[in-house]
């Protein structure tokens, strides 16, 4: 089924199909029956036409041997009459009887009475008395026996009767001419030639029954298949052509009909063997008719033609009703699919129609209403539940808003006390490692710093310095101004340092009034100015409560050597420090190069 419904194009309409199907089926039924139908009436007719020309050539066949059979009789009668009335002897009588017989049959050429001698005696026209036949195969034959000779080409009549104008061909006749009283004596023999006119005459007696004269053709042919009477005349016989003779040859009946073919041109042939007629036993001719098979065949042509116009017409008759069926059959079809495709929940109703001819439609269309009323409702309760469904989602997704936002509120809450207590812990981290002073970094901050940019130096070949700081008779000032003076001092030292060095290099305070500093990749140069220049500003430094008095600092430096280490380092710079306290302090005093512990 599957497999049938494949035969159309998918989105193909029902009354298409039929349309189709209709057009498809007639067109096979008509088209193998017409042919069925063609061949039959083209082997029909062509029977038909070969048994006509039997017909044709039977009759022909039948004319002539009764011709013959006549011309035959009439010179036995002349011979007798010659012999009864005993008028061998007379001249004039025997030629008056032979020119009456040519008068009655006017293809009588010629008849002549001749003695036993094979003398001519009489002759109609007198022709030909007086000279001898002997050599005639009709005179040698017709000294025993009535004799019917073929036909032959005329020889010493020929200028005689027609001067010659046109070949002349004879068939001979003759007959014993015998003593009344004594049979078995010969008075002599009576011949006749007749004049071979004659069967041309009896061809075209039959000629109006043939279909197509132009196309038709007759030959008379004799034993040795030559032919003495075709569509063309000559005076040398013919052989009959090869397309006739072959198959006339594996054709042994007395009559019959063939086809043969002459290069493009094919014949249909009727045929019939001479046999005789009573006394006449016949010369062994045939005759055939032919008839072109075009002509032949032209009845045949138009029936084909016929037919076909016929199966046409059938064809596009047979497609009409197969589409109006088509057309009828399913329209209840078609408006049951219009209702449907306009179908929606309101006109569910609609389907009660006008196209409920047909029960099948009619169970269709009620199962589908009630489909349609049950999806309707179902519909409507999905439509229901739909509205339940999102009024939940709307009031849970509110919810979860809400949730949301205290969440997010939460969040913010825990991010900035974290960020509370991170800043804290720097805070913290900073007191750690900040002196509270003067916000320098202390001891323990240093010397993680001062770890991490040695390391740094000693990877990149980097310099590095370190600077101890140690303010001068500090205990005097504590104990001349006040610890709070002391404090004072220390902080203006704390800034003096700032602004001396670059923020890349670290400045500590490590104890009391001890302060360090180390430079990042500074030049022997810049190190030294850069201790001037601490040394100086601080003695610059004028404080209000203690006058004139000045406060100053010994600088202890060392240069950093590759793989020292900071406690090295610092050591070589404590020295330097304690070097400059030696030499009355206020001074830098600079470590040298190696060291020695
Ligand atoms: N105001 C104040 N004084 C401090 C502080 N820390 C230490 N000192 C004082 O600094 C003084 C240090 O004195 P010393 O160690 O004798 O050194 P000095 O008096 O500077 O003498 P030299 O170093 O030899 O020049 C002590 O009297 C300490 O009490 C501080 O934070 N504030």
């Amino acid at each position: 089924m599957e497999k049938a419904l494949r035969l159309f194009p998918k989105n193909l309409a029902l009354h298409w199909r039929w349309f189709l199907l209709f057009a498809g089926v007639a067109g096979i039924l008509t088209i193998s029956l017409s042919a069925y139908i063609s061949e039959l009436a083209t082997a029909q007719l062509k029977r038909q036409i070969g048994e006509n020309l039997t017909q044709l050539s039977s009759q022909l066949s039948d004319t002539l041997d009764r011709g013959l059979y006549e011309r035959k009789r009439d010179i036995q009668v002349a011979a007798s009459l010659i012999s009864r009335y005993r008028l061998g002897d007379d001249q004039q009588a025997v030629r008056d009887l032979l020119n009456k017989l040519q008068e009655t049959y006017s293809d009588y050429a010629w008849i002549g009475f001749v003695d036993p001698n094979g003398k001519v005696i009489s002759a109609t026209g007198k022709l030909l008395e007086g000279q001898s036949v002997v050599q005639r195969p009709w005179f040698q034959h017709a000294q025993t026996e009535p004799f019917v000779g073929d036909v032959h080409a005329a020889l010493l009549l020929s200028k005689k009767l027609n001067g010659g104008k046109e070949p002349l061909r004879f068939l001979d006749v003759a007959s014993p001419v015998r003593d009344h009283t004594d049979p078995s004596k010969l008075r002599g023999v009576i011949g006749a030639h007749l004049n071979w006119r004659w069967a041309r005459d009896v061809e075209k007696s039959i000629a109006y029954l043939l279909r197509n004269e132009d196309d038709a053709h007759v030959y008379i042919i004799d034993g040795n298949n030559n032919i003495v009477l075709g569509p063309n005349d000559s005076e040398e016989l013919e052989q009959l052509p090869e397309h006739l003779r072959q198959p006339l040859q594996q054709h042994n009946n007395k009559f019959g009909w063939f086809a043969t073919s002459n290069g493009n041109n094919r014949q249909i042939v009727g045929y019939t063997r001479s046999e005789g007629f009573r006394s006449y036993e016949g010369l062994g001719w045939t005759v055939l008719v032919t008839e072109s098979a075009t002509a032949a065949y032209s009845e045949i042509t138009e029936l084909k033609q016929t037919i076909l116009l016929i199966s046409i017409l059938v064809i596009i008759g047979v497609a009409a009703i197969g589409w109006f069926a088509a057309k009828y059959i399913s329209l209840p079809l078609r408006q049951l699919t219009r209702a449907t495709v306009a179908l929606d929940d309101n006109n569910a109703l609609e389907l009660h129609g006008s196209y409920q001819q047909y029960p099948e439609v009619r169970v269709l269309s009620e199962t589908l209403r009630s489909m349609v009323t049950r999806l309707g409702e179902q519909r409507t309760q999905l439509r229901q539940l739909n509205t339940e469904l999102d009024s939940k989602v709307q009031q849970r997704t509110a919810e979860l808003e809400q949730l949301n936002a205290k969440l997010s509120d939460e969040v913010a809450q825990r991010r900035a006390m974290q960020n509370e207590r991170e800043k804290l812990i720097r805070q913290l981290e900073e007191q750690a490692n900040t002196d509270p002073l003067t916000q320098l970094a202390n001891r323990r901050r240093f010397f993680e710093r001062a770890e991490q940019l040695l390391q740094r130096a000693e990877r990149h070949g980097d310099n590095s310095a370190v600077l101890a700081l140690d303010l001068d008779h500090f205990k005097r000032i504590n104990d001349d101004y006040g610890h709070q003076m002391g404090d004072q001092v220390l902080q203006r030292f704390a800034d003096v340092l700032r602004s001396a060095v670059r923020d890349t290099d670290l400045v500590a305070r490590t104890g009391g009034e001890e302060f360090i500093v180390m430079l990042e990749r500074p030049q022997t140069s810049s190190a030294e100015e850069v201790a001037e220049r601490i040394r100086k500003s601080l003695a610059e430094q004028h404080f209000e409560e203690m006058g004139e008095v000045s406060v100053t600092v010994s600088i202890g430096a060392a240069i950093w050597q590759q793989k020292q280490s900071l406690d090295q380092l610092i050591k070589r710079a404590d020295n330097a420090l304690y070097e400059a306290k030696e030499k009355g302090r206020n001074t830098v005093c600079w470590a040298p190069d190696s060291v020695t512990d």
